[in-house]
């Protein structure tokens, strides 16, 4: 792609985008700029991706055709409000949980386009999936060009912004839920005597096997369920365990208590 790119926070979910398309090729390295004020990331980002790195974020910016504003959102308002003038017709994509698009435009200069979108980490291996809201004044180009990144380091789907926290609770957050299960079917392997090293790698294929079943047959997760537990056997046994300890309102809770804690990340 023939534009530049600018991220404001190097951190963790910048590093996944940066990552997905530096190594799908869609913008070279010198197109790249990042904006981060710690001096041990700055190198790493540097020495890992050879993009640019400055802790200048007016300098970032400037480079760039589409600003990411990718900080904590409880420190959006102190990084992009003295950054405000600088904007000017940039395209803005803000990946900050919670904040919401109004809340953005408050801090950005009047009509400026603003996507919001929710991402997730494995877009660091291209596996992300990214929801994204456009604002009012965000043309069909701007659209096509935030999906056109996206898509370069996994899905994409399109929604309105009312949604986002709802897709924060769920597949923003939802890696940190599927390695805390992966970590604990692996414990359980261990405490019943398997080697730590085999039993995760049990657990993880398990998990991306399983995924991949619900993906590519289309059936309904509980007709695959039904596949796998014979009357009298051993999964119906655990079936009822887990039922009996809750996880499935668990799970449900955990998502619903992410996404009301997004909700209140924008009055922070
Ligand atoms: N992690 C995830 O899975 C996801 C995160 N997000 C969102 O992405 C955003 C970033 O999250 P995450 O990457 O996890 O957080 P990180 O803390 O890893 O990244 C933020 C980075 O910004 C740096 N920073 C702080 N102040 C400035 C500044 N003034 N100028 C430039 N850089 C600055 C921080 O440095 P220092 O550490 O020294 O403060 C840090 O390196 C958040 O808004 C979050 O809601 C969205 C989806 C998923
Ligand atoms: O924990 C958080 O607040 C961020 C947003 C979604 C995933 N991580």
């Amino acid at each position: 792609m023939d534009y530049s790119i600018g991220f404001i926070g190097g951190g963790k979910m910048a590093e996944a985008i940066i990552s997905g398309i530096v190594t799908s090729n869609l913008i070279s390295q010198q197109n790249v700029f990042v904006g981060e004020i710690n001096e041990a990331r700055q190198k790493y980002l540097q020495e890992v991706y050879g993009v640019n790195v400055s802790s200048d974020n007016k300098w970032v910016i400037s480079q760039a055709d589409l600003v990411i504003l990718a900080v904590k959102p409880q420190l959006m308002q102190r990084v992009v409000g003295p950054l405000r003038e600088i904007f000017s017709h940039r395209l803005v994509v803000s990946i900050a949980a919670g904040i919401t698009i109004n809340k953005l435009s408050e801090m950005l200069p009047d009509k400026q386009p603003i996507i919001r979108v929710m991402p997730n980490t494995p877009c660091l291996i291209g596996q992300g999936i990214s929801a994204m809201a456009p604002g009012e004044t965000v043309t069909e180009e701007h659209s096509a060009k935030a999906k056109t990144i996206l898509s370069s380091v996994g899905q994409v789907v399109i929604t309105e912004e009312k949604y986002l926290n709802a897709v924060t609770g769920l597949s923003g957050s939802g890696p940190a839920y599927v390695y805390l299960i992966i970590e604990a079917l692996a414990d359980a392997g261990v405490l019943a005597g398997l080697d730590r090293h085999m039993a995760l790698q049990l657990a993880t294929q398990t998990v991306i096997g399983s995924a991949a079943m619900v993906k590519e047959t289309g059936s309904h997760p509980a007709q695959l369920k039904d596949a796998v537990t014979s009357p009298g056997g051993t999964t119906i046994s655990a079936l009822y365990s887990l039922e009996k300890n809750g996880v499935r309102a668990a799970l449900i809770e955990a998502v619903i208590t992410a996404m009301n804690r997004a909700a209140e990340l924008n009055g922070e």
